[in-house]
């Protein structure tokens, strides 16, 4: 069954790995420096303002009321009530800037993504499939933005508290401050222990999640499958058990949280009894004052959030910076597919030279010494039982792979030296099943030359002969195709495909040719605008049906990813080969 999540070695960065990933994740926030410094001025501000707060109550308490100061008091009031407003306002402002920051290096991180993914060859989304670089661009950069916004305000806000804090108690009083920090070593332990846990616990809650939702998936999108064979109580026994196994991992994760919070919450009220009871006795033989017990008291509570703040974060850091490592291991790809320097010609002879190919990933050559040459506007069909390579031939011939062994040129010049503008302009694959875009009809032609004019298109239409037919149509070219050109046929999709073929002009057009039947009726007018397209140009065409390989000038049969024969339809029934075997299962299958 299809399995999603699982915790992997990635999931896990040992801590170099996880420094050198924030490093650079630092280097890319550079853009930003300037909102993160603003922020960080604000978090400076807002906890000025909580820590002068206790510093006031105590002026207040020693001088306005102890001092019997009615000023005194006054003033501690108005002085604490402007505190208070400033760092309320310091605290909405540093929330602003810090999310300018997180959210504006989020957009650049996702626009550098995708537009690093739209460039990579085929062998990339052989190695990646769709849904793991859809998941790379949400849940993993989403990781991202919770460190960036909550991860380094919340550190610095809690290093910066913590230290201006002790400072503080130990300018009111060392005595109370040694007293407070008896429960130290155990907040320590427990923090320790805390991060180990829940880090655990977190990972095991995050695979289960993943099983969960391809449970969910699949019982979703195979409904009918399911329904069909009457099993619709077995999966859901199966998804009652997947929700068991991640609510119990919930739970235990919720556990590891209570314990830790409850215990560091239990040791702020011991330490703070403890600060009263002995800075009672303290105050008693005249060392410190009302006043500086109440301070005391109001910073030590303002301690122990910032110490929780921080347990937490450690599990923040850890996995934002797996997510992030995950994302750079994709950043860091080169395309396979890199440019040249030589402009292809317009014309010229298309020669593959002693090609070899192996997919990337996997070991099992699929292609051995294939040589061909093909004339400049010649025909070639390839054919070949299934899994022989033809397709493969085909893709190397559109440098959408590059041979592993040997070469292939267009009018002298080696695929990998020409530029891929001109690779692209020369050279066109239609594929099998041309994928359409939301838009309309003239959206999806024009995809192919986003320069192209009104005239240009309509010519692009016209040359293959489908114009007559989008405009019958009520909104003519411009009529929405809808998801995927639900709106169209089968034959009428195929017909975008090619317009888009005919807008570009190549000098060298590679079909892979749709396998899937369509009536009659539409059949005559692909294939009408096939033959069209394929006039003057050189084509080369993985051919399924006996009418195009009739049509071919050669025909080239690969078998085993080996290219056995070579010759025009008659020469090959006369050698009497594999290609006259075929021919003539072919014409025997045929109607009469
Ligand atoms: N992306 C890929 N990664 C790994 N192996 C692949 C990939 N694409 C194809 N193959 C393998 O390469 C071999 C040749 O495949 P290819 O698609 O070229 O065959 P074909 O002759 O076009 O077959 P068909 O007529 O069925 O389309 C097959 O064994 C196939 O399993």
């Amino acid at each position: 069954m299809f399995r999603m999540g699982g915790i992997d070695d990635d999931d896990k960065l040992d801590s170099e790995a996880t420094k050198r990933v924030l490093r650079r994740a630092i280097r890319m926030g550079a853009p930003f420096k300037k909102t993160v410094f603003t922020a960080l001025a604000f978090v400076a501000l807002s906890t000025t303002g909580l820590l002068l707060g206790p510093v006031i109550v105590r002026y207040g308490i020693d001088n306005g009321i102890d001092g019997g100061d009615r000023d005194v008091l006054r003033n501690a009031v108005i002085a604490y009530a402007i505190v208070v407003v400033v760092a309320y306002v310091a605290a909405r402002q540093q929330y602003i800037f810090v999310n300018r920051a997180g959210e504006g290096l989020l957009q650049a991180l996702r626009v550098r993504t995708f537009d690093h993914i739209q460039k990579q060859s085929l062998a990339f989304f052989d190695r990646y499939q769709s849904g793991v670089l859809i998941s790379r661009m949400t849940a993993d950069i989403e990781s991202m933005a919770e460190l960036v916004q909550w991860g380094l305000l919340q550190f610095v806000a809690a290093v910066f508290l913590i230290s201006i804090a002790l400072l503080l108690m130990l300018a009111l009083s060392w005595e109370l401050t040694l007293v407070a920090l008896l429960v130290m070593p155990i907040i320590i332990i427990a923090s320790r222990k805390f991060q180990r846990d829940s880090n655990a616990a977190y990972l095991v809650v995050r695979e289960r999640v993943g099983q969960n939702l391809a449970e969910l998936q699949e019982g979703i999108s195979g409904v009918r499958v399911i329904q069909a064979y009457a099993q619709e109580g077995e999966q859901t026994r199966q998804f009652v058990e997947s929700n068991r196994s991640l609510y119990k991992s919930h739970v235990h994760s919720i556990r590891v949280s209570t314990w830790y919070f409850g215990l560091v919450e239990a040791m702020g009220v011991f330490a703070t009894a403890l600060a009263i009871g002995i800075g009672g006795w303290l105050e008693n033989r005249g060392d410190v004052s009302v006043g500086t017990i109440v301070a005391f008291v109001l910073l030590l509570s303002a301690l122990f959030e910032p110490v929780q703040q921080l347990s937490q974060l450690y599990n923040t850091v850890q996995s934002s910076a797996a997510a992030l490592n995950k994302l750079f291991t994709i950043l860091d790809t080169e395309p396979d597919i890199q440019d040249g320097t030589h402009d292809l010609p317009h014309r010229g002879e298309l020669v593959v030279d002693d090609i070899g190919f192996t997919y990337p990933a996997t070991d099992t050559p699929v292609l051995g010494g294939v040589s061909l040459r093909v004339a400049d506007g010649e025909r070639l069909a390839l054919v070949g039982p299934t899994g022989a390579g033809k397709s493969t031939v085909a893709k190397l011939m559109a440098r959408l792979y590059d041979p592993t062994v040997g070469s292939i040129s267009l009018g002298g010049i080696d695929l990998r030296d020409a530029t891929l503008d001109s690779l692209r302009e020369r050279i066109v694959v239609v594929p099998q099943e041309g994928f359409l875009f939301g838009g309309s009809i003239a959206d999806n032609v024009r995809i192919a030359r986003p320069g192209a004019t009104d005239a240009e298109l309509r010519a692009a239409l016209d040359a293959i002969g489908a114009l007559e037919r989008f405009e019958e149509f009520e909104d003519g070219i411009d009529t929405e195709v809808r998801e995927r050109g639900s709106r169209l046929s089968a034959g009428e999709r195929q017909l975008v495909s090619l317009a888009r073929a005919a807008l570009v002009d190549p000098a060298v057009l590679v079909l892979d040719e749709a396998t899937s039947n369509l009536d009659p009726g539409t059949e005559v007018i692909v294939e009408r605008a096939l033959d069209r397209l394929m006039n003057g140009r050189t084509t080369i065409v993985v051919a399924h049906r006996l009418s195009t390989i009739k049509r071919a000038d050669r025909i080239a049969v690969i078998s085993g990813g080996r290219l056995t024969e070579l010759g025009s339809h008659d020469e090959l029934v006369d050698l009497g080969g594999h290609y006259a075997e075929l021919s003539s299962a072919w014409e025997s299958s045929l109607p009469r």
